[in-house]
């Protein structure tokens, strides 16, 4: 079973994904719990490139394009469908991915790149069985992440927050995998919903 923890930065993902993980394991599962960027070459390529705020990100004197950012995280999710959640999902594992393509469809298309360009190049992606979108007010995850961004840019960050919660709502509409857990309660009232959800999923099995 593949399922992914999705959500604006501060959504609570990777305390979640952590839960569950310790819930399947609970239950004599062997999980791989995994995420995206990762932390292979590709994935440190990105947090240098693409997600330092300082002189790491420019290239002859500019920021690299979001088209070169798309195809950083598109090739970093290649290395990871291929080497690590194929392979696990084929032993019969439970692979739980703190970020995954979404990801990529709902920031990369926030920062003004086409929806369905982004969609086809991250066609080679397996479809998860679950995915859970984390959804939080924009407010609470900047709280919740305040201590984590530099003053001067908290406005913008709040701004392409608004655009990414909004286009992971919208993404809901489409993808029929992706579920909406209210992510405003309490961690554990989060995790009893989470696993309302895979319960489900595990019965339609
Ligand atoms: N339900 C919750 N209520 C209040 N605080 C929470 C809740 N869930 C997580 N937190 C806290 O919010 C912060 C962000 O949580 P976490 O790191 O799990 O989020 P994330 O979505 O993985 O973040 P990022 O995308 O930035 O990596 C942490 O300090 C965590 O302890
Ligand atoms: C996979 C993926 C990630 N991003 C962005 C989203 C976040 O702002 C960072 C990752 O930070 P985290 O604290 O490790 O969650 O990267 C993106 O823009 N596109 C993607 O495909």
């Amino acid at each position: 079973m593949f399922i992914v923890i999705e959500g604006i930065d501060g959504a609570g993902k990777s305390t979640q994904a952590k839960l569950l993980a310790e819930w399947f394991e609970k239950k004599g599962h062997e999980v791989v719990l995994t995420k995206e960027p990762t932390d292979t070459a590709f994935g440190k390529l990105i947090r240098k490139l693409v997600l330092t705020g300082g002189k790491e990100g420019i290239i002859d004197g500019a920021r690299i394009s979001h088209e070169a950012e798309a195809l950083l995280f598109a090739a970093d999710r290649a290395e990871h469908v291929a080497k690590l959640i194929k392979p696990s999902l084929e032993a019969g594992k439970i692979v739980i991915s703190d970020r995954y393509f979404y990801s990529s469809l709902a920031y990369q298309w926030a920062r003004g790149l086409d929806l369905e360009w982004l969609i086809d190049l991250n066609r080679f992606a397996i479809r998860p069985d679950l995915v859970i979108l984390l959804d939080l007010p924009v407010k609470e995850s900047m709280k919740r992440i305040n201590g984590r961004s530099i003053k001067t840019e908290f406005d913008k960050i709040a701004e392409l927050q608004k655009r990414v919660r909004e286009n992971y709502l919208k993404l809901a509409e489409r993808f029929p995998e992706i579920k909406i857990v209210n992510a405003l309660a309490s961690v554990e009232d989060i995790h009893n919903d989470i696993v309302a959800l895979v319960e489900h999923e595990l019965s339609l099995r």
